[in-house]
């Protein structure tokens, strides 16, 4: 089980290294402008899942400024491959210029779209077959159906890893109650805190059973 190992980096500020990307972010974000990215403590229990599951291929569904897309694919290994769906196209520009500071382009591709378009084609346009890693971190109320649409299309595997940001808050109650409670499901809460705050937050795990 991906357990909360203390997740300590020390890194010196300079281009093409991940680490240095990360930090300078977290500090901005920590004393000059809060931002909703996953943040250093929930990220260190998503570096532990990332790690344990060793995915080939990652959805990441919510971009942002990359940060989370630049915390996954540093971990991912040599051929493996993260796509990453971002609805807004003002914050996707940001993310390309974080991601390829980092010196991950080739293990990423950022689509701009919307979830409900996007996942339909994702077999045929990416020839992905199922994913071994899906991270939701986009807007709450699209959690359960994004999750209910790619079992339709058949983007899950028996051992498939949902992992879901902000179940806390702000809060995804109807996608909880469905992973909870599905038998297709082996779901586990990770506690922690709203990025950058004390409020509580956490991250759910949920293995897709087939
Ligand atoms: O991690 C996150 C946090 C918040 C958020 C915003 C305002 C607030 F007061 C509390 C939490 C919103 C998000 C939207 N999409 C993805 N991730 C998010
Ligand atoms: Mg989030």
């Amino acid at each position: 089980e991906a357990d909360r190992k203390e997740c300590t980096q020390v890194t010196h500020v300079h281009e093409w290294d991940p680490g240095s990307v990360i930090q300078a972010i977290d500090h901005y974000c920590r004393n000059k402008e809060w931002a909703m990215n996953v943040g250093d403590e929930k990220g260190c229990i998503l570096d532990s899942v990332v790690s344990e599951v060793n995915p080939a291929t990652v959805l990441e569904l919510g971009t942002y400024c990359g940060y989370s897309t630049v915390r996954i694919a540093r971990l991912l290994p040599p051929h493996a491959k993260l796509i990453t769906l971002e609805f807004n196209p003002a914050v996707a520009a940001i993310a390309r210029q974080v991601i390829a500071w980092a010196g991950l382009e080739d293990k990423v591709q950022l689509v701009e779209g919307a979830s409900g378009d996007f996942i339909p084609r994702i077999k045929e346009q990416f020839g992905v077959k199922t994913f071994d890693l899906v991270f939701l971190d986009h807007w709450k109320e699209y959690y359960l159906p994004d999750t209910k649409l790619m079992e339709e299309c058949g983007l899950l595997r028996k051992g498939s890893v949902l992992l879901a940001d902000n179940v806390v808050c702000p809060g995804a109650p109807d996608y909880l109650e469905y992973v909870r409670s599905s038998p297709r499901y082996e779901s586990r809460y990770f506690k922690s805190h709203l990025e950058y705050t004390k409020v509580e937050d956490g991250l759910e795990k949920s293995v897709f059973l087939g």
